[in-house]
């Protein structure tokens, strides 16, 4: 008899796409019936948690918790997840083994009076939880009023409908996942507001050792995203001390070479430090940490000190 593969994720309506698109993925590298299948929502501490920064309640880890739990628990055969929820460090016995195709990687801006953050009025409201985001906004205008904005993206987009702000900033992957790439009215440029590490790459946990699993998931593997999640991941693990630091990180593969650019910034923008870095792509984890190394002694360790 045959068993099902069954996919674990959280409720809300992107999680759902996102292990819809791996499913849709599965059924077409292996031939395999919709059947095949079992799609088992979780429910999360983070989902659960709606009144204060995540980054307050404890961080990336309440995404994945309760997830990793069915995982080790053998109720879910694979956990499908934003790259840029996870943690680092991921509980024994768990791995990361296989990134999809990455979406486009940008945050996307979304107005309703102006159509860019350039164009925003003094003082306007942009919300946004994010310590990055709220950083980066700051960084590029300081004049504006960052405000507090959690939620899913319909809940976001429902507070702008409401006046609560005048604009947000959300991923593109998120949005175009969710068929609303049409609310978007500006992509931020890479380099004045790099994404987070992971941003808009969908990625698969498993049981270390589960050769089954990890076969059916080779056929589904995208190498260069992989590869760039290496490096991202191995620069936010060499710096992670404090989740409170604002880090930005993105790497891109090209004919064989990674191409990384890293950022720390200070929660209130005005103090930031860059690093660039390049290599063969199958050195991504070692250029990642050393260019944590190199940013970090840039910086200083008392950059860290201020708001840890
Ligand atoms: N923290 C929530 C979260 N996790 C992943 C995404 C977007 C999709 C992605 O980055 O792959 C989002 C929403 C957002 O930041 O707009």
């Amino acid at each position: 008899m045959q068993t099902t593969l069954k996919i674990g994720t959280r409720g809300s309506p992107l999680a759902l796409a996102q292990a819809q698109e791996t499913q849709a993925r599965l059924m077409a590298a292996h031939d395999m019936p919709a059947e095949a299948f079992e799609i088992v929502v979780i429910s999360t501490s983070g989902d659960r948690i709606q009144d204060r920064p995540l980054s307050e309640a404890g961080g990336k880890g309440l995404f994945t918790k309760e997830i990793e739990e069915a995982l080790l628990e053998r109720r879910i055969d694979i956990a499908v997840h934003s790259s840029k929820d996870m943690p680092t460090l991921l509980p024994d016995g768990l791995e990361l083994s296989a990134f999809l195709p990455r979406e486009d990687a940008r945050d996307a801006f979304i107005g309703k009076a102006a159509k860019a953050i350039a164009d925003l009025p003094q003082g306007a409201k942009v919300g946004s939880s994010s310590l990055r985001r709220q950083a980066l906004i700051r960084r590029m205008r300081p004049d504006l009023d960052v405000v507090m904005f959690r939620g899913n993206v319909q809940t976001r987009l429902r507070k702008l409908e409401e006046g609560i702000a005048d604009a947000t900033i959300l991923a593109n992957a998120g949005l175009k996942r969710l068929g609303l790439e049409h609310i978007v009215t500006d992509l931020m440029p890479l380099d004045l507001f790099p994404p987070a590490p992971g941003q808009g790459a969908i990625g698969i946990e498993t049981r270390i050792g589960d050769r089954h699993v990890e076969k059916m998931l080779a056929a589904i593997h995208d190498v260069p995203t992989g590869q760039a999640l290496a490096c991202e991941r191995a620069f936010l693990a060499a710096l992670d001390g404090s989740c409170r630091t604002p880090i930005a990180g993105h790497a891109m593969i090209s004919g064989g070479t990674l191409s990384f650019a890293g950022l720390i910034i200070s929660p209130d923008g005005t103090d930031w430090h860059e690093v660039k870095a390049q290599g063969p792509a199958g050195d991504a984890a070692l250029i990642g940490a050393d260019a944590a190394r190199t940013v970090r002694t840039k910086a200083g360790e008392k950059f860290f000190d201020g708001w840890a």
